[in-house]
């Protein structure tokens, strides 16, 4: 299926655009579970996102989400140790995945850097356990940007930007702390039914505004190069103020 034109879409503050996004994942997952799918969703790190995971668990009680038939993975992760606050699988735990009966089967960490020597290792390792459980698309992905263009830890003119063939890649010299990550590829990210950006606050409303802009570089913003099948852009105003 080609990727469709990016969809935008609005929202007065940062605590509407959480709502929003909360609501539609959940109608998502409900829609997939009764089609008889195990839905699998991919998380991000960040502010935004761990507002959106504290609505979730919020709202997860009034859903008819079936939680231990949704499968969780990370688009990247910081490579740390296990019980860093640095974490991104950490914060969803803390803020979303601890507080609704999931599968702990259906819960894939990137190994942390005290289970596995290298951050080459644990993007080994994630790429074989995403062709072992994947379903070979997401979804739901879930973004987050950065004010320099980069998702998940994909970042501007670095070399992982050009990996194929490969699921997820280690990342070093991040220019957003900790410097050691693992990151899924553009490849892998694009294997997804529906992309979702999610953003907020002025910081960000340059980086939004390059990402959909007609004309650009993915090498100069990432978050140009991933696209889904459908891919949607859940803005605040300010966020959206450059478009
Ligand atoms: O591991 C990470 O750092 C995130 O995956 C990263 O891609 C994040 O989503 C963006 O940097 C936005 O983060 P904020 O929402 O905190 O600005």
């Amino acid at each position: 299926m080609s990727a469709a034109a990016p969809v935008v879409r609005r929202h007065d503050d940062a605590d509407s655009l959480v709502g929003d996004v909360a609501s539609a994942l959940l109608d998502r997952l409900e829609a997939a579970q009764s089609r008889g799918e195990v839905p699998q969703v991919g998380l991000t790190g960040g502010t935004i996102a761990e507002s959106l995971h504290r609505e979730l668990a919020r709202r997860a009680s009034d859903s008819s989400v079936d939680w231990s038939r949704v499968v969780f993975w990370w688009g990247d992760e910081r490579f740390v140790p296990a019980d860093s606050p640095d974490r991104n699988a950490r914060q969803a735990r803390e803020a979303l995945l601890d507080h609704v009966p999931v599968d702990p089967a259906h819960v894939h960490e990137v190994p942390a850097s005290d289970e596995v020597a290298t951050a080459e290792d644990a993007a080994e390792a994630y790429s074989a356990a995403m062709r072992e459980h994947g379903a070979g698309f997401f979804e739901v992905l879930m973004l987050g940007i950065g004010p320099d263009g980069h998702c998940a830890s994909l970042f501007p003119g670095h070399p992982v930007l050009e990996a194929r063939d490969a699921i997820a890649v280690a990342v070093h010299d991040s220019p957003k702390p900790p410097p050691d990550r693992v990151t899924l590829t553009f490849e892998a990210l694009q294997h997804a039914r529906s992309v979702w950006f999610i953003a907020s606050g002025e910081g960000k409303a340059e980086a939004v505004a390059r990402a959909l802009a007609d004309e650009g570089s993915v090498t100069e913003t990432p978050a140009r190069g991933v696209r889904g099948d459908e891919t949607v852009w859940w803005l605040d105003e300010d966020a959206a103020s450059a478009l």
